[in-house]
């Protein structure tokens, strides 16, 4: 199948590439000059494990990029992979979406032949149906279910893993309204269903879909803050908490999955989406007060961290070595990651900070440009008055002489992940 992809980022750059490896023709439409030309020239414009091998086997064939909303006259479906941030508020910021929305319409009002407008981004329920569909409708001239149909398909990958979490689902949700949706889109994820061993496909509204992303954010952000309070129980009795929960995981009921105790959840999605979520019941009048909760013992974790520090020195003139960067291993990303929070508090506090991170080093330095940035760990730690860990990257876990050049050898584990303990003052946070 012919298909269009609007936003080229971590998902709709993943996305596109894994339809072209099962097969499609995908042409990726993004208004970022640098991230079309990486593509076409078979570059892959982000770290995502397994990514740049798909987009160089198949740029300049079924993988495709540009600038220019045209060339989605070409194709027979749209999906709509565009950021959808928060405002200040939380509440959702849909302008990117509706500038999107608005372009697609006004290229559609010179197709001939139907089409069909998927969601892919993260929006709150009913916004494909009354904010998408009727821009559409405003600017091509055509009508839902006639000219051209609207559906949602939540995206549940992550990053770090998500050319294998795209390519081995543990469901594929289709939200539709019409008959002719549901067919073009069985078509459309024919070949993933076949090589994913014919995972769950719920067919289901589009408002439900919307719900149904939000409701699995919520689900596993929760889970991951209820380890966290229970976590920093066992710490008041002294009591190992990776046991607890380790063992508690062993229920089937409860299962291991999102038990990771620490500095708690960071990212693009479950920070921005649980705020759209509760703004969005806030808005119909529902107070989500558990939902809220878990965003307060998120919101506590860092400063938690920091207080351990604190107990041992006063920050102003020290040097502290951030290790991690991105919001979790795998990635480059570091959008709403515990350690920009960290380091803002260091900062705040007069402390020099030096940064390392394998990875996502260049992002940092677009959100701290200041700071200092090491090549390693070891030369993060040199004559470091201390180390927070914030990111659980493996090679954390090896290091062990490295510690001995730090000028006091202070290590506060974020993730419980380092290994040594003999000869540093060494606490995890949980
Ligand atoms: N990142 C994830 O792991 C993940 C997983 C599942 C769902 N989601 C959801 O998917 C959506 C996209 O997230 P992302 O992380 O890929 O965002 P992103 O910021 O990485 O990428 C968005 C892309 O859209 C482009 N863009 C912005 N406005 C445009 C326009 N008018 N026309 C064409 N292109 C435009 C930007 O240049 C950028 O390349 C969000 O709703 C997010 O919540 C993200
Ligand atoms: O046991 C755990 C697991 C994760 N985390 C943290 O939680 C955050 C999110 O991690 P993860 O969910 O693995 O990564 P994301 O790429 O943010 O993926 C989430 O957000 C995506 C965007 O909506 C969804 O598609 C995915 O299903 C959902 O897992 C990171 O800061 C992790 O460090 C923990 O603290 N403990």
């Amino acid at each position: 199948m012919k298909l269009s992809i609007i936003g080229s980022g971590y998902v709709g750059t993943t996305v596109a590439a894994c339809f072209a490896e099962l097969g499609h023709h995908v042409v990726n439409v993004d208004i970022d000059d640098d991230i079309v030309r990486a593509l076409n020239e078979g570059r892959c414009p982000i770290h995502e494990p397994g990514l740049a091998e798909l987009v160089e086997r198949h740029a300049g064939d079924r993988l495709r990029a540009t600038t220019d909303y045209d060339e989605i006259l070409d194709t027979e479906a749209t999906f709509l992979a565009l950021p959808t941030p928060s405002n200040d508020d939380g509440s959702i910021d849909l302008g990117a979406m509706k500038a999107a929305a608005t372009s697609l319409g006004e290229t559609l009002a010179r197709k001939d032949g139907p089409h069909l407008v998927v969601t892919k981004s993260t929006v709150v329920p009913t916004t494909t149906v009354d904010v998408i569909g009727p821009r559409i409708e405003e600017a091509s001239g055509k009508r839902v279910g006639e000219g051209f149909d609207i559906a949602m398909n939540p995206e549940f990958l992550r990053e770090g893993t998500a050319v294998d979490d795209f390519l081995a689902p543990d469901k594929i949700v289709l939200g539709a309204q019409t008959d002719r949706a549901y067919e073009q889109l069985d078509e459309l994820f024919a070949p993933l269903v076949e090589r994913a061993g014919n995972p769950p496909v719920v067919k289901t509204g589009i408002s439900e879909a919307e719900m149904i992303k939000y409701a699995n954010n919520a689900f596993l952000a929760s889970k991951i803050s209820l380890a966290n309070d229970l976590a920093n129980i066992c710490k008041e009795f002294g009591v190992d908490s990776a046991e607890v929960l380790e063992t508690i995981g062993l229920d089937s009921r409860i299962g291991s999955a999102f038990l990771g105790a620490g500095l708690g959840w960071g990212g693009s999605c479950f920070p921005k989406d649980t705020a759209a979520i509760i703004a969005a019941a806030r808005g119909r009048g529902y107070e989500p007060r558990l939902l809220q909760a878990a965003v307060d013992v998120n919101d506590g974790q860092p400063e938690r961290l920091l207080d351990l520090l604190r107990e041992r020195i006063d920050l102003g003139g020290k040097r502290v070595a951030v290790l991690g960067l991105a919001f979790k291993p795998g990635t480059d990303d570091v959008r709403t990651s515990r350690a920009t929070l960290l380091i803002s508090s260091l900062l705040d506090a007069g402390a020099g900070v030096v940064g390392y991170d394998p990875v996502a080093t260049e992002n940092m330095r677009e959100r701290f440009p200041d700071i200092e940035y090491a090549d390693s760990a070891a030369d993060a730690l040199a004559g470091a008055d201390a180390a927070l860990v914030a990111t659980d990257w493996d090679e954390f876990a090896a290091l062990d002489d490295e510690f001995d050049a730090m000028r006091s050898p202070i290590v506060i584990d974020g993730r419980r992940i380092v290994t040594r303990r003999e000869g540093i003052d060494y606490e995890s946070l949980v």
